[in-house]
């Protein structure tokens, strides 16, 4: 069972790779690593298995999060009319995205960062996606909003990218001028 001793934290070199591509067809052990990894996000929503294990709550995870260079990751959460999200992605990647962004007002945050970081992260607000799923197929997604920047968030994982890399330095509520940039 994964809980927050398993996720690297930030200064670990692995956060700061680009992993390496899952060979296919998946393996029986990487099946087995995205199983535990998507356990460890559904623990941290369950308030009891939250609070006995003292586990932050996890809308996403990545594999180098837990010391594997593998370009996999696994996201759940609501959507908002409240249906559950439960995507386990490899080797995922950006097909096309729109034009106008959007970013969390609240900034965003990271399992593996054990700091309060303030600042608007831009991300796209729509994207279409690649991946092999769970159970070895390829499959193509649009996402938007909120499952947009959970998928972005953890290829930036992916790519050795942390959350404030994206901040401005100079003024971490600046936006982007050129494109169109909406709060979440
Ligand atoms: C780091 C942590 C704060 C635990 C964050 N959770 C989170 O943002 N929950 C959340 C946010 C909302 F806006 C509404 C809501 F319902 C729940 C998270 O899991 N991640 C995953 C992570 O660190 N992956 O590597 C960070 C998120 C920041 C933006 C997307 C993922
Ligand atoms: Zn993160």
């Amino acid at each position: 069972m994964i809980t927050m001793k398993d996720i690297v934290r930030e200064g670990d070199p692995i956060l700061r790779q680009v992993t390496q591509e899952v060979s296919l067809p998946i393996s029986d052990e990487d099946r087995e690593t995205l199983e535990c990894m998507m356990q460890y996000l559904k623990n941290s929503q369950d308030p009891k298995m939250q609070k006995k294990y003292n586990l932050r709550e996890g809308v996403g995870l990545s594999a180098n999060q837990i010391g594997l260079n593998k370009r996999m990751f696994v996201m759940y959460f609501p959507d908002e009319k409240g249906q559950q999200y439960e995507y386990a992605l490899v080797n995922p990647r950006i097909v096309s995205h729109s034009a106008t962004m959007i970013y969390l007002p609240q900034s965003e945050g990271c399992l593996s960062v054990d700091r309060d970081i303030k600042g608007y992260v831009p991300r796209y607000e729509r994207v279409k996606i690649k991946a092999v799923d769970g159970n070895g197929e390829e499959i193509e997604m649009r996402l938007k909003g909120f499952a947009a920047i959970v998928f972005q968030h953890e290829l930036d994982h992916l790519n050795g990218m942390m959350f404030y890399d994206r901040i401005n330095a100079d003024n971490p509520f600046k936006l982007p001028e050129n494109v169109e940039v909406k709060s979440l």
